[in-house]
């Protein structure tokens, strides 16, 4: 059996990142509800606990908290954020709402003797997300760092095995969290390491095939990176019982619908069955302006397409999405707050006819590049930018019209253009352009225009779950700017989002 270091959810967004970095540092770890008992851990190989972030503020009613056993058990106990403001309540420490909200980079200083940092600069960047802060160290710990605005940012009791830090070692923008959470893994809770990813691929094609048997499968198939991984997976496990399908739903990019046909067949060497649901997606999706709405919609609107081509070319029993973990996780689950729902899992109809396989479920997106590489996959469609199911429709903010379309569609194309030309297109993560609802004075040629903003996001990222802006070259960003702005009639002003995520998302809606 191998070593376990359990991560207790308490809803945090980056919850299921911690459990997989901690597997990527060859320790094997898996994420478990908060109200998992000190039984239940104690029947297991337990090296260590780590104590998640959540939405919750630990002093409000109901809040989370865990089985006071846990504290009892004998092995050391890592809180992460909402993990260290419920560390600090258990030992009567002060949790208060803070005067000052941390999301995003911070810089902190971390004291010489503090064991999780050891060997690690004494002045770090971090990634915070919160609104409650520990005022007090509790009586017997010790401060192990401090942001910038005097705030505690770690804080330990080795002698009890605790330790605790108010940011977020599990995401990539803090510098050396990974070092942290191998600090605590390998000097603190001693782990020898004995998890390889061992053979992901060959355990999922027996699962497959062990449940599917000699029923026919549809995989719902976009040419982006999920997908086509998924659909790759299930064609080895279970080769002509599979179907695949691309729904053109008419909220594509310029040139996409054909363009991923010819990359699907030439690259991927799958025959897919594409759909012609413009019509159909546009007319359910008119009048509609609330972000949430639409993604239902949306979500609804792909399932009864798959079910009635299932009629025409089935009938299948399985439909298989390339759902990731980030999917579910934005989606919102019993702890974690919904932030939007994504077409393909918050966004699901109820009743659905097929059973549905998600192969890649619990993994992010730089995990399954990494697979889409071992199963042989053609660069392009292992790095293309991740594009999102509900399309062009969460890019218009407010009601979603055939004009509309036209000019995020356009004003993208001069996007990805001159990304290309500048030879950025792997260094971004992900890039676009948003129509914002907005129209502001302008004057084009000596004459006053009323028309529309334009925003531009790139961002870089590792997995979707955080993101900062990309510094994008002035004169790059000057190009596009005045590209759009003279090529697409009816936008008069651009804007570039230099927000990262948390405090926003991504996608606008
Ligand atoms: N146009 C489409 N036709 C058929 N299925 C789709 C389409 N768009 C999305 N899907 C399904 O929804 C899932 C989720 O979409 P998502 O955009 O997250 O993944 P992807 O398109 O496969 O990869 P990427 O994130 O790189 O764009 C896909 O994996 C696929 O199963
Ligand atoms: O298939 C998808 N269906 C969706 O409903 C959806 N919403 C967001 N995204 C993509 O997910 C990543 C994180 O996006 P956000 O920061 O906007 O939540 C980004 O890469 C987004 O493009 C989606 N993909
Ligand atoms: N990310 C977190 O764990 C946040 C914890 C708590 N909800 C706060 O706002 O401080
Ligand atoms: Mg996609």
């Amino acid at each position: 059996m191998h070593e376990l270091v359990a991560v207790l959810d308490f809803g945090g967004q980056y919850n299921q990142l911690i459990a997989r970095r901690i597997r990527e540092l060859g320790v094997y770890s898996e994420l478990l509800p908060h109200t998992t008992s000190a039984e239940e851990l104690k029947s297991r190989p337990l090296k260590g606990i780590v104590f998640s972030g959540g939405p919750k503020s630990v002093f409000a009613e109901g809040a989370p908290d865990v089985d006071p056993a846990v504290f009892q058990l004998g092995v050391p106990i890592l809180g992460i954020c909402y993990g260290m403001q419920l560390v600090a309540k258990r030992f009567h420490a002060d949790v208060a709402r803070g005067a000052v909200r941390e999301y995003g980079r911070t810089i902190i200083d971390v004291k010489p003797e503090a064991r999780l940092f050891q060997g690690l600069p004494d002045r770090q960047g971090v990634w915070m997300s919160h609104s409650d802060v520990v005022t007090r160290v509790p009586d017997g710990f010790r401060l192990d760092a401090v942001t910038d605005n005097g705030a505690i940012a770690a804080m330990s009791n080795p002698d009890e095995g605790l330790y605790a830090v108010q940011f977020h070692p599990e995401v990539h923008h803090s510098e050396h969290g990974t070092r942290i959470l191998e600090n605590f893994l390998f000097q603190v809770c001693g782990c020898r390491g004995d998890w390889t990813m061992t053979n992901f691929i060959d355990e999922s094609i027996a699962a497959i095939r062990q449940r599917v048997g000699d029923k026919r499968v549809l995989v719902a198939i976009s040419g982006g990176v999920d997908s086509s991984v998924a659909a790759a997976l299930v064609h080895r496990a279970i080769g002509h019982q599979l179907t695949a399908m691309f729904v053109d739903h008419g909220l594509l990019r310029k040139g996409e619908s054909d363009s991923v046909m010819q990359s699907l067949r030439d690259k991927l060497g799958i025959d897919v069955v594409r759909v012609d649901a413009r019509a159909r997606f546009l007319s359910r999706l008119e009048g509609v302006t609330d972000p949430e709405r639409k993604r239902k919609i949306i979500g609804e609107e792909f399932i009864r397409v798959f079910e009635e081509e299932s009629d025409r070319l089935g009938p299948f029993d399985y439909l298989v999405q390339g759902t990731l973990y980030t999917d579910i996780i934005e989606s919102g689950t019993h702890t974690a707050a919904t932030i939007k729902s994504h077409h393909n899992v918050g966004g699901l109809p109820e009743d659905i006819r097929f059973e549905i396989i998600e192969p890649l479920r619990e993994l992010f997106k730089d995990e399954v590049r990494r697979l889409g590489e071992a199963l042989g996959l053609a660069p392009e469609i292992v790095w293309r930018q991740p594009f999102p199911g509900p399309g062009l429709a969460i890019r218009v903010i407010g009601e979603v019209t055939e004009e509309k379309l036209h000019l995020v569609r356009e004003s993208d194309a001069i996007l990805r253009d001159e990304i290309a030309k500048a030879g950025l297109e792997r260094e971004i993560w992900q890039y676009f352009t948003v129509l914002t609802g907005n129209r502001t004075v302008g004057v084009m040629g000596d004459e006053r225009t009323y028309a529309y903003t334009l925003a531009v996001r790139a961002v870089h990222s590792q997995e979707g779950m955080t993101a900062d802006f990309a510094r994008i070259p002035w004169e790059v960003l000057a190009a596009i700017s005045t590209r759009i702005v003279n090529e697409v009639p009816g936008i008069n002003r651009v804007v570039y989002d230099i927000t990262s995520k948390p405090p926003a998302t991504i996608e606008w809606e």
